[in-house]
């Protein structure tokens, strides 16, 4: 029996993994593709993010699949396995904070994993506009480092000068990887999948030690503030409270993501922020079946919970009712 090829997507938060995982799931391959999405939050927004496919979507949230949700890595893969249903091919997208190595060690050194599964590639999606700050954590560092293919995203967003000194940086850091550029991950997906790039050899040149096992250190003032609340939100209330959030704490604020229930919306609103970037955009209907919930997960350094909760609160439409 040949192997399932898997591909493992990363890349630091916001980088653009889901964008790209959307244009996989979307390209209308006959495929059936299993897919594992990590997220660090204890809120799962991205299973709200992903498209609707036929595919096999298994969410791993609340964790980082390199430390805290490893062994549920290990566990929804042999589960896929044992379930009898079609597979053709594993993608595993990693939260942002992930270090690959222990994810890499864990399809090397766990049997049944080895056994059925062979690491097609692990493809990193670096965002052109973010990646000189986010090269302070180590995360990122890794992530670039244990690349095939490196993805360099939103080229839209800066100039050529600026992307030839990425990608020099990005070749210094890891000369083996090809670099494609891209905007909103638009890769040939002939250029990321059934690639066969991973190599056992140049991973072990980088770290020698990566089959011993260890657990991942996160950054401990890293963290993450998930609110979930039932009330309707006010739109401007909210834009100008995220505008100012942007303003005053943008720079630690590693990336903000929300489903929203603005009051007499007849959709979902989606927002993206990553540090001072905002993105929003109208997302599905709300069927009357569905109780309107709003979910937002913020993720940066040393974030004040207590504020971020006041903020949120402080948008409510009820408040704004009262106040007018
Ligand atoms: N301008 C621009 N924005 C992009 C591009 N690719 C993705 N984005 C936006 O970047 C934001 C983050 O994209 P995602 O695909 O959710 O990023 P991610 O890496 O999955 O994020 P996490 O899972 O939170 O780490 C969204 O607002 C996207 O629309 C691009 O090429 N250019």
């Amino acid at each position: 029996m040949s192997k399932l090829k898997t591909t493992i997507l990363t890349g630091f938060l916001g980088a653009g993994k889901t964008t790209l995982l959307n244009r996989i799931l979307s390209s209308g391959s006959s495929e059936h593709i299993a897919v594992i999405v990590n997220e660090y939050g204890e809120v799962g927004i991205d299973g709200q993010l992903v498209v609707q496919t036929k595919d096999e979507i298994v969410e791993l949230n609340n964790g980082c699949i390199c430390c805290t949700v490893r062994d549920d890595l290990i566990a929804a893969i042999r589960s896929l396995l044992a379930s009898g249903r079609p597979i053709d091919r594993f993608i595993i997208e990693t939260s942002g904070l992930a270090d690959p190595a222990p994810v890499i060690q864990s399809f090397i050194l766990d049997e049944v994993l080895s056994a059925r599964l062979e690491l097609d590639a692990i493809v990193t999606v670096v965002d052109a506009r973010h990646i000189s700050r986010q090269l302070s954590q180590e995360e990122a560092v890794e992530q670039i480092s244990f690349a095939d293919v490196l993805l360099l995203n939103k080229i839209d967003l800066e100039d050529e000068y600026r992307l030839i000194e990425i990608e020099r940086d990005l070749t210094k850091r890891n000369p083996l990887a090809r670099i494609i550029r891209t905007s909103s991950c638009d890769v040939e997906l002939a250029d990321i999948l059934g690639i066969g790039a991973f190599d056992l050899k140049n991973i072990l040149a980088i770290d020698p030690n990566i089959l011993d096992e260890h657990d991942h250190e996160h950054d401990q003032t890293i963290g993450c503030v998930a609110i979930r609340d039932y009330e309707a939100l006010d739109p401007a209330a909210l834009n100008g409270w995220l505008t100012r959030l942007v303003q005053e704490i943008g720079t630690d604020l590693f990336r903000m993501k929300g489903v929203l229930n603005f009051a007499g919306e007849a959709r979902r609103y989606v927002l993206h922020g990553v540090h001072m970037t905002l993105e929003g955009r109208p997302g599905k209907i709300w069927q009357p079946s569905e109780a309107r919930l709003s979910e937002m997960v913020f993720i940066g350094r040393n974030l004040d919970e207590g504020g971020l909760r006041e903020g949120f609160r402080s948008c409510l439409a009820k408040r704004h009712a009262l106040a007018s």
